[in-house]
């Protein structure tokens, strides 16, 4: 395990650059508001000024804008706070390169305080007030109105401002966050489509999460010199997901591996509905499962074990005839993993089986059917979830199994799976363009790689079948399932357009060879959130 060397107070003294290398630590954590202001607060108390932080926030805007546009009248419009000091900053560096700023001011300059109060002053230029008319003549708009310390929707000269700028497709360039985007959730009170976003430090929440993603446009972190060692008291608990979360903890083959080392996976396979359970039994053998064996309802018609059989050839088929049957098989301890949902039915058998299922104390995938057959008593299902266990719901689904819980929380999509996942003890992957992983104990990851191709019949069926193969062979849940999240959406993109569900399995072999690369380019050596947990635990 990787340690963080953890540099001391005093060493801040030396200057920032030999602070620099620390910054690339647990790159993938995101921080919501309250962290920041503890992250601002730790590296004040390091050495590094206020002022200076503003100054290193404001320069990589006119930096960022410089390296993308060429010379172009420009208009940066400033808020009452911080947001509107880095929004100076980035004016003054643009007019000493000679570009053609000007500055427009929510409120006016003495009612500034601290850093911004400083930076507005060494603005040379004319401060004219945030209005429509001020948008005349300019043609790169820097949005440095309300970044971190948004407490309300947008309304009056600000709305109307930004409304004018966004009809006339002026290209908008937001300082940490577009304004009226709410950086802890990604909630929209007001913000506009940008071509850019700078933010400091991290990525936060809101970046990642809809509508907050569509909104942003290119995504870019500046270091402001921040020390990766505000980590040894701000233990992040929100990443976005990439390998380095959990590539070290996937299932590795070795020269003893053979096909019962590598866990057996069991799908239920219902009727008439049998395309799902197929697929997802496929992608859970091609993610690595020993054996995949279907298990066919047989209660409804003797045809199904035809259709199963005659349509799958590695996958094994095992004909159910009556409920005991199911549970008789779940005692064979060489199963290592099961799911149930994808076509599965709605009802007092799918509800039977699931609570079979979860009392065997095997890992277990719940999806879709499986889901919704508890909506009117969800409590039966979070009662009977005991051991490890992973929940795949839609919006769809999600809502209508945690309809008590949505009430009671944030109604943001991370407060929701966070809410979820403490309810039912389970793991959630609550799915969309912007899939949210919670964990029980308040650990969640934000997807990020999911193409739009991926909203196709199928998908999520593909989905819960590669979490159930991660899982049969012993990977520890929240990590099985982040990496199945990224695996899916890592698969869709390398097939491209025109992708149906079917397509998906036959992908995942060049994913793996992708992720080797990786893992072999980066010596395997990031395990991020095991980081975070010594972390925590050694200080
Ligand atoms: N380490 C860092 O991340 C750094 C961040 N910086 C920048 O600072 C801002 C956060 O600054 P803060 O002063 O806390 O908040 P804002 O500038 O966003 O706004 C506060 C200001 O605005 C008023 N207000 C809020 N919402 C509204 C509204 N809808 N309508 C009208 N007025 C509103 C509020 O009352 C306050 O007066 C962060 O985003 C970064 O850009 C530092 O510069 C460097 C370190
Ligand atoms: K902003």
């Amino acid at each position: 395990m990787k340690r963080l060397t953890i540099p001391q107070p005093g060493h801040w003294e030396s200057g920032l650059d030999s602070q620099r290398g620390q910054s690339d630590r647990l790159p993938h954590a995101l921080l919501n508001r309250v962290q920041m202001t503890e992250v601002d607060r730790l590296t004040i108390a390091y050495g590094i000024n206020a002022i200076t932080l503003m100054e290193n926030a404001g320069r990589p805007v006119a930096d960022a804008i410089m390296n993308r546009w060429s010379l172009r009248p420009v208009l940066v419009l400033c808020g009452p706070g911080n947001n509107g000091g880095d929004g100076f900053v980035a004016a003054r560096h643009l007019a000493e390169a000679n570009w053609p700023v000007r500055v427009a001011l929510l409120g006016t300059r003495d009612q500034l305080r601290g850093s911004a109060a400083h930076h507005a002053s060494l603005w040379n230029g004319p401060v004219e007030t945030l209005t429509p008319d001020a948008l005349n003549g300019a043609e790169l708009i820097v949005d440095a109105i309300f970044g971190a310390g948004l407490t309300r929707p947008l309304e009056g000269a600000v709305a109307e401002t930004l409304a004018v700028a966004a009809a006339n497709k002026l290209t908008i360039i937001a300082v940490d966050v577009p304004s009226g985007l709410v950086g802890d959730t990604g909630e929209n009170m007001g913000a506009v489509p940008c071509a850019l976003t700078l933010t400091c430090f991290r990525k936060k929440p809101g970046h990642l999460l809809q509508p907050g993603k569509s909104l942003c446009g290119e995504l870019v972190v500046a270091d402001i010199g921040t020390p990766a060692s505000v980590f040894v008291s701000i233990p992040p608990d929100t990443f976005e997901n990439h390998p380095a979360l959990w590539a070290d903890d996937l299932p590795l083959l070795n020269q003893h591996s053979n096909k019962y080392s590598r866990g057996h996976a069991l799908v239920w396979g219902g009727w008439p509905t049998t395309g799902a359970a197929r697929m997802a039994a496929l992608s859970a053998a091609r993610v690595g499962a020993g054996l995949t064996t279907v298990a066919v309802d047989m209660s409804q018609s003797y045809l199904a074990l035809s259709v199963y059989a005659a349509t799958l050839t590695s996958i094994m088929v095992k004909p159910i005839h009556r409920h005991q049957d199911l549970a008789i098989l779940l005692e064979d301890k060489r199963i290592t993993g099961l799911l149930i949902g994808p076509g599965a039915g709605i009802g007092p058998d799918t509800q039977a089986r699931v609570l079979t299922m979860l009392k065997s104390g095997q890992t277990t995938v719940l999806d879709a059917d499986a889901l919704t057959s508890f909506q009117h008593k969800p409590s039966d299902l979070f009662d009977a979830i005991t051991g490890p266990c992973v929940l795949t719901p839609h919006e769809g689904e999600f809502t209508r199994l945690f309809k008590d819980v949505v009430d009671s929380s944030g109604h943001d999509k991370l407060s929701r799976a966070r809410a979820a996942a403490k309810a039912s003890g389970a793991i959630v992957i609550l799915k969309g363009n912007d899939t949210v992983i919670a964990a029980p104990d308040g650990r969640a990851i934000i997807n990020t790689n999911a193409p739009s191709t991926l909203a196709t019949a199928g998908s999520g069926d593909l989905l819960a079948g590669i979490v159930l193969g991660l899982l049969t062979q012993g990977m520890e849940p929240f990590h099985a399932a982040a990496a199945a999240v990224w695996l899916h959406g890592a698969a869709a993109n390398n097939f491209g357009p025109g992708l149906i569900a079917e397509d998906l399995p036959y992908r995942l072999p060049a994913v793996f060879k992708q992720l080797a690369l990786l893992m072999k380019q980066t010596e395997r050596h990031f395990s991020e959130m095991e980081m975070t947990i010594e972390f925590s635990a050694s200080h």
